[in-house]
Parts: structure tokens; sequence; C-alpha cells
């Protein structure tokens, strides 16, 4: 584009991750929809739209906004191209008009504007997440992809951030859901977002690629069952950890220390002779990754064979200078077998005078959810890291978070929604939105207004409304003011841009804004809800225009 005489530069930024989202990937009433507003003469007039939600997912109080980034990145390349025109041209009805196509061909978000709240942000419902404006055939073009890339990925963020409540800041939470995801895309998406949520690796090598997220894991039932017996090792050699000598035979040394291990008086009756398929798998993965010994313990019975075993192999590695990592458990009462493994680890500690031997890591898996976390924290356990898939990824919780698209104004003519159901009326009007803090540095309000009125002023009392329940109001005075909504595509307004934040300072935005809220509104059992208002001025034209709109009923 020219402006003045100069070729305008605008940023070049990459398509969405998925490269299926493009602009097929939308309903059909999309396009029928610009045909008509086309057809009528009306594609170009301005509209408003804001996209939000109208209720916390998982009967919580708050939710974590994610996909702003990918929203952005695939209106900035947001085209239709002739292959999409021609099956456009042949799916819709014979009827439509050339012209129609030609107008297609020509568009993009150009002079399309996206306000937005950053990603990572703790957000509640009614708030706009995005403020969208721009032509209305193009807008109405951007509702159903944008609401694709928002609604689950805020969702499993939000979901990420629920596991990470209950599991504690200390535990380690490990993403192993992509066996288990809602196909690639639901999987790729999971870990990403999974990770903005709070969560510390993701066992998907793809995610850790695309997204420079930490990579993390174990090993299966598979490896150690398909091993019979230390017999099949040829393989034994161990250079010492320091490269000064090796041990020629790491398969005898392993014997020795679980004889040492079986004649120990304190173990004695709790083991005899341990699994030695399972001594074999360890042994083997033990010489292949000296630095990273982590066995799983459960695949023949943690306390008489898994336990033993592993305890074996890490102390041979201790003797040539190796730290083994530590064990997974995945079947079982995972609260009793923790607290037992943690014994045993400590015995030998005390046995062999080996410091930190006690403090070895215990990851538990299967199944879990924010239930079973809560159900292992008020038993007492002794896991250190929690890997989650099913529960996680597929948000078995709740399907879906409700994000919808309206149409706020139009031609700078506010628009409402009405319904039988005030939950969902809408609110009018191109809106500024505000989060009011109080004097002890928690978010207590978060405020609408109309787009020029003046913004709430620190130290100065503001009255906050419920937008449809009168007598649901109150002053605040807050001590600190954030304005919400910022400029992320500014269009042809000639505003400045936003940057997209590294995903890195996404989940440090999320867990900073987590740790910032009231206890009492992230509590599980029977939260407070967090408080939605409008300015006083807001509320009178809402009820104003509610009463215009709404037909009055006639009764016979
Ligand atoms: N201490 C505990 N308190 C509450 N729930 C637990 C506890 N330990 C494990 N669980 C959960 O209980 C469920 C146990 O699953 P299940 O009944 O399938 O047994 P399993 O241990 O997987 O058995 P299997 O050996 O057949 O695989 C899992 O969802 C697990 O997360
Ligand atoms: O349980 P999730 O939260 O989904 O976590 C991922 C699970 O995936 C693996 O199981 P695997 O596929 O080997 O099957 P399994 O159910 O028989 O353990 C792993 O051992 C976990 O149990
Ligand atoms: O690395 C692991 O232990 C893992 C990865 C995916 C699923 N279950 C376990
Ligand atoms: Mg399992």
């Amino acid at each position: 584009m020219e402006i003045n005489g100069e070729m305008e530069q605008r940023p070049v930024i990459d398509g969405p991750t998925n490269p299926v989202v493009s602009s097929l990937l939308s309903d059909m009433y999309q396009f029928t929809m610009a045909y008509a507003y086309w057809k009528a003469g009306k594609h170009l007039e301005r509209a408003v739209f804001d996209l939000f939600f109208r209720k916390n997912p998982f009967g919580g109080e708050y939710t974590v906004f994610g996909g702003l980034g990918e929203c952005i990145h695939f209106i900035a390349n947001f085209k239709i191209t002739e292959d999409e025109i021609s099956f456009l041209r042949s799916t819709l009805p014979s009827s439509c008009e050339d012209g129609f196509f030609d107008y297609l061909r020509g568009i993009d978000c150009s002079d399309v504007e996206v306000y937005a709240i950053s990603e990572g942000s703790v957000v509640f419902p009614r708030i706009p997440l995005m403020r969208v404006e721009g032509p209305i055939a193009v807008v109405q073009l951007l509702e159903t992809p944008f609401l694709n890339l928002i609604n689950y990925a805020s969702l499993v963020a939000t979901n990420a951030a629920r596991h990470r409540f209950v599991a504690g800041k200390s535990k380690t939470l490990l993403e192993f859901g992509l066996r288990r995801a809602q196909g690639p895309d639901g999987a790729i998406s999971a870990s990403k977002y999974s990770y903005i949520g709070g969560f510390d690796a993701t066992s998907n090598v793809l995610a850790g690629k695309l997204f420079g997220i930490p990579l993390r894991g174990t090993h299966s039932h598979a490896f150690v069952s398909s091993f019979m017996s230390p017999d099949e090792i040829t393989a034994k050699t161990l250079p010492h950890s320091n490269g000064s000598d090796s041990c020629d035979d790491f398969v005898s040394l392993v014997q020795t220390w679980l004889s040492k291990l079986q004649s120990v008086e304190s173990f004695r009756g709790s083991f005899s002779e341990t699994s030695q398929s399972e001594l074999a798998a360890f042994t083997s993965y033990a010489l292949a990754f000296p630095n990273n010994f982590l066995a799983l313990v459960d695949t023949y019975d943690v306390i008489r064979s898994g336990l033993p075993n592993f305890c074996a192999v890490a102390l041979a590695l201790h003797d040539l200078g190796y730290k083994a990592n530590g064990i997974r458990l995945d079947s079982g009462d995972l609260a009793y077998l923790s607290v037992e493994a943690r014994k045993f680890f400590c015995a030998i500690e005390k046995e062999f005078q080996i410091p930190s031997f006690g403090r070895m890591a215990i990851t538990a898996s299967n199944d879990l959810n924010e239930e079973t976390l809560d159900a292992l924290n008020k038993q007492g356990h002794e896991v250190n890291a929690f890997g989650i898939g099913t529960h996680l990824v597929t948000c078995y919780a709740q399907a879906a978070l409700g994000c919808v698209f309206k149409l706020v104004e139009i031609n700078d003519q506010p628009r409402i929604k009405l319904s039988e159901d005030v939950t969902k009326v809408s609110i009018p009007c191109k809106k500024r939105c505000y989060r009011l803090y109080g004097r002890e540095g928690y978010p207590l309000v978060d405020i609408m207004t109309g787009e020029n009125e003046p913004p709430p002023k620190v130290a100065e009392r503001i009255l906050c409304r419920h937008p449809f329940n009168e007598s649901k109001r109150a002053y605040v005075v807050p001590q600190q003011v954030e304005e919400l909504l910022k400029c992320y595509w500014p269009g042809n307004s000639g505003k400045e841009r936003e940057p997209l934040p590294t995903l890195e300072k996404i989940r440090e935005k999320c867990i900073n804004h987590l740790n910032q809220m009231r206890p009492d509104h992230m509590r599980r059992l029977n939260p407070t809800p967090y408080k939605v208002s409008v300015s006083a001025q807001l509320y009178d034209f809402i009820h104003l225009l509610w009463l215009s709109e709404a037909p009055v009923g006639e009764l016979q």
C-alpha cells in the first residue's frame, strides 16, 4: 500500500501454526452473509464485534486467555486464493454474481482493527477478550476462525492453570497427552497452552521444536517387558562419569548391589527375588543414559521388584559417579506407593551413607486430574512430578468454552442482542475496559465504559454497576487502573501495534496474573465470583437501548 508516495512497511508475520487455518476454515453462513451484505451494498459498512464468553469453565471463577497470537498470525496473512474462490463459486448458489467473487479476490485485513486483552491474562465473563472493527463482510468472515482459535486455547490453558493450582507451585507438571488428544491440532494446541497455563514441560517432541517448550519423558512398560533377563545384555561396559576408568561389567555390579540390598536387615521380608526382565531393562536403560536414569517401576510389582531393582541400578551408577534421576509410578495407590518409595530411598541413604539418595525424584501418572491430585494432597504423598494426559488435553471436565462474537456497533450505531435469558443479552457499543485494583494489590473489579467516557482515575471514586441487576452496584476507589484492550492490529488507524510476546513471556504473565488474584476467587469449592461491571453511563445507555429495541407485549 502506498501512503504519501512511500511504500508502507508492513511487518512480515508468519501464518498460524497450523496451515489448515485459512480463509475457508469458517462456517458456510459467513460466506452466504458476506454475499448478502455485498448484494445489499452493505459489505463496506464499518462494524464492531466483541468476542467474549459468558461463564467461566470447570465450575471456576476465572479463565486464562489463550489464542490471541494465532489470531493475529491468521489475519496478517488473510487472503482468499484463486483456488478457494473457485471452490466457493462451485458451492454457493449459481445465482451469486461474479462481482462478489471479484470482491472476495481483493479482500485482506488491512482495514481491520483488533483490540485485545494480552494473551495469558486472567479474564472474566462478558468483558471482551477482543474487539474487532472493520468492513462488516470481512469481520464476519473472521468470526469462526477467531472463535476456533480462542475457545480451545483458553479452555486448555485454564485447565492447566487449575491443575497447577491443586498440585502446588513446588511440583513439576508434565503434559503427556499427545496420544489421547483430539487429533494432531488438539495435541499441539494442548502442549502450547498447557505450558502457558503453568505446566513445566511436555512429552510432545514437535511442540518442543515448534515452541521451544522443554521436553521430558521416561519410558514405557513395553521397554521393561521387552527384556527377558540380564543375560541378554552384551555391551556391559560403562565408563566412570569422570572418564578416569571403566567398569567392564556393569551388569555384575548391579547384581552385586541387588544382593547387598537383599541382605539389608531393615528390608528383610519386603522383597526376595525380583523380576529379571525388569532388572535387565533398568540396567540397559542406565547403560544408555547413565546421566539421566529414570525407571518405570510398576510393570510387575512396585514394592517387591521395581523399587529394589531401581535402587540396585542407581547404586551401581553411584559407584561410577553418576546420579540417578528417579522413578515413575503409573498404577496402584499413588499416595501409598510414593510414601513407600520415599521410605525405601531414605533407608538406603542411611544404610549406605549416600547423601541425597532419599530425595530421589518420584513421578506419578495414570489418569490424573484435579480430583485425584486433590485426593493425593489430602492423603499425603511423596510425588515430585505429575505426568498428566487425558484429563488435561481433552478437557474432560468441560468440553468447550463458550466464547461468542457479537455485533455491538455498525456505522457508529450501537447494537444490542436481546434474549429471554438476561445473561445472554449483549452489551452494546464500542467500549473501553479497565481492571481496577484495590488497596491490597488484588484486582477488585473489571469495568466497561463507553468509548468516549473519561477513564477511571486512581484514588477517585467510581460507581461500578452490574450490567443487568439494578440493585447490584458498588463504589470503588482504585489504587491502580489498567486499561485492558490494547491495539494488536491497527488496520489503517495509524495506531501503534502492540508486539506479540514470546510464549515464555505469555506464560510468565499468566503465572503472575494467577498469583495476583484474591484467593477466594481461585478456590475449587464455591469460589467467589469476580465482579464485572459497567459504568453508570453505560448502564443507563444499555437499558435505554434495551427498552427501545424490545417489542412491547400485548395481553389479551
Ligand atoms: N491414593 C489415591 N487416591 C485417589 N486416587 C488415586 C490414588 N492413587 C491412584 N489414584 C487414581 O485411581 C485410579 C486407579 O486406576 P485403576 O483403577 O484403573 O487402577 P490402576 O492402578 O491403573 O490399575 P492397573 O494396575 O490395572 O493399571 C487412577 O485414576 C489414579 O489416578
Ligand atoms: O493417564 P493419562 O493422564 O492419560 O497420561 C498418559 C498415560 O499414557 C501412558 O499410558 P499408556 O498409553 O501406556 O496406557 P495405559 O493407560 O495402559 O497406562 C502413560 O503411562 C500414562 O498412564
Ligand atoms: O515419557 C513418559 O513417561 C510418557 C509420555 C507420554 C505418555 N505417557 C508417559
Ligand atoms: Mg495409564
